[in-house]
């Protein structure tokens, strides 16, 4: 037995070993991105304007390509070049594959039960699957062609009647109200009028795609969330999410009564749909995910704000830029009219044809990204640029800056199609780090097949059948650019022309 003197006095020695030894230890100094100074509370959240992708640009200019902000307590890096984006969606993409949920993404996605907030993990990938081989896939594009074809010469006959009236017309309007029918129909078998909710719909994801766009203090600084309850905010997103459940409710109900011979079917179209597939999905269970109606209500949800604002939004800049370039107009005008001469209908086949109008859309892709900010967060540990990120660190990629990044793009402040009229041009599928309108790596977009032939049956037929104008007494220089703030950068005023001849 040891004197109990001793034994404390070996404690004690060697506890103080033990301490010398942790006092010398080389200490490893975590390697932070650039920051700029923050406050207290709040962080950087001063620093951000409204149009959040245009300050991340402006504090990039002294920070570099990657930098450290602060929303409140909470630590996120900006990536604002190709370079950077590589190693967040490329080389590090499995660590970068969940994306970051405030209260108001989870309360309108269904508790992150759709497909583009769920985390990563096996159910995303069953819901991705079935998103990219059935619901999307190439065949059923095809199949939905018919739809944005009439949907196309609806909105033709509404240009033409108001033209005849010689009234200018409202474009960002019917964009807008095309996309969504497309949409619509491609989901549910039909439109939904007004008397069913379909414009109230169409309006509560536009709320939607605002509030989620919206970085508001209260999300980022806990002791401050009760600005969100005071200012109506929570509100808001609240009746938004009901609204939103009851009209889909009514609708899956209604669904599935036509399934069982109610007299709606007449106006059904005869081909699958989204929910015909996400129900069958749903009664079936064959395919080892099991999908509840809050998975269908969910992943139409994602549908609806993934393709109707953001297609709209590519429509409404591309005539915006073609209204304030004259000789881009001309040039379009004589592809499309060269290519189609008298035919009315617009086949695939003439489309792939169309290279300078491919180029249009894909320059109106990068210097109008419809979504600027690409949010991701880190699920363990890592290295980016030579910088430690901590696991839980939210990585916004700016995609608007590093679209106009003159380190990747010659004159990247002017609109240029011919840059893409080489063949060696960037692509915007995900392998191009330079233009990222559909993100890349795992979370890439699913819809490029779909909103792309959407976008280009439209413009091909805009610029083939009508001469356009800008509303009497404005200059193109006059032709505002100006962004709405939100999840999609659209205008932030309604696009407004006049179609002055008409070839049909
Ligand atoms: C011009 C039109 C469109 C643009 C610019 C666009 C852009 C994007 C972007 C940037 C993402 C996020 C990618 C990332 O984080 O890396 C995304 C995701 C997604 N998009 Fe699209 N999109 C468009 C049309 C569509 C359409 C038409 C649909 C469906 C009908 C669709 C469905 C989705 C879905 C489901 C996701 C989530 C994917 C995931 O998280 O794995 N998108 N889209």
């Amino acid at each position: 037995m040891l004197h109990p003197y001793l034994l404390s006095l070996i404690i004690s020695l060697f506890s103080l070993y033990l301490f010398t030894k942790w006092l010398l230890k080389p200490r490893t100094k975590k390697k932070l991105p650039p920051s700029p100074p923050s406050l207290p509370i709040l962080g950087n959240l001063h620093q951000l304007r409204p149009l959040v992708h245009r300050s991340f640009q402006s504090l990039g200019i002294k920070y570099g390509p990657i930098m450290l902000l602060h929303f409140g307590t909470k630590p996120v890096i900006i990536i604002q070049s190709a370079e950077a984006a590589m190693e967040i969606m490329k080389t590090h993409d499995l660590v970068f594959a969940n994306k970051p949920h405030t209260y108001t993404v989870r309360r309108l996605f269904y508790n992150l039960k759709d497909i583009s907030v769920a985390p990563y993990g096996e159910y995303w990938r069953k819901l991705k699957s079935i998103c990219v081989l059935q619901l999307l896939s190439n065949k059923m594009v095809q199949s939905f062609h018919f739809i944005m074809e009439e949907e196309t010469s609806l909105l033709i006959k509404k240009i033409k009647s108001c033209s005849s009236s010689g009234l200018s017309v409202n474009l960002s309007e019917l964009f807008m109200s095309l996309t969504n029918d497309v949409i619509c129909r491609s989901a549910f078998g039909r439109k939904h009028d007004e008397a069913e909710g379909g414009k109230k719909f169409l309006m509560l994801i536009t709320e939607l795609l605002q509030l989620v766009g919206t970085i508001s203090a209260g999300e980022f600084i806990p002791c401050l969330s009760w600005i969100n309850s005071v200012n109506g905010f929570y509100t808001r997103v609240e009746k938004v999410a009901k609204e939103v459940d009851c009209y889909l409710d009514r609708v899956i109900q209604e669904h599935m009564n036509e399934g069982m011979g109610s007299d709606e079917t007449d106006k059904s179209e005869s081909r699958e749909n989204f929910l015909d597939i996400l129900l069958k999905l749903y009664k079936n269970n064959d395919t080892g995910v099991s999908i509840d109606l809050e998975n269908i209500k969910a992943i139409i949800v994602d549908i609806f704000t993934a393709g109707t604002d953001t297609t709209s939004t590519v429509l409404e800049w591309a005539m915006t830029e073609l209204l304030r370039h004259t000789i881009v107009m001309n040039y379009l005008q004589k592809e499309v009219r060269e290519i189609l001469k008298d035919k009315q209908s617009i086949s695939g086949d003439d489309l792939e044809k169309m290279h300078y109008l491919k180029a249009v859309v894909k320059e109106t892709l990068r210097y109008h990204i419809p979504i600027p900010l690409l949010a991701r967060e880190a699920s363990e540990d890592v290295k980016v640029m030579g910088y430690d990120v901590a696991a839980g660190t939210i990585i916004i990629t700016n995609a608007w800056a590093i679209g106009r990044d003159p380190a990747s793009w010659d004159e990247p402040e002017m609109f240029k199609p011919e840059r893409f009229l080489n063949i060696s041009s960037k692509n915007f599928i995900g392998l191009d780090f330079e233009l990222l309108p559909f993100g890349a790596g795992r979370r890439r977009c699913p819809g490029i097949g779909f909103a792309m032939a959407n976008i280009e049956l439209v413009l091909a037929n805009l610029v083939q059948k009508f001469e356009w104008e800008l509303p009497e007494g404005m200059k193109r220089e006059d032709l505002d650019v100006m962004e709405q703030l939100g999840f999609t950068t659209h205008r932030k005023n309604p696009l407004f022309a006049e179609a002055t001849h008409f070839y049909f």
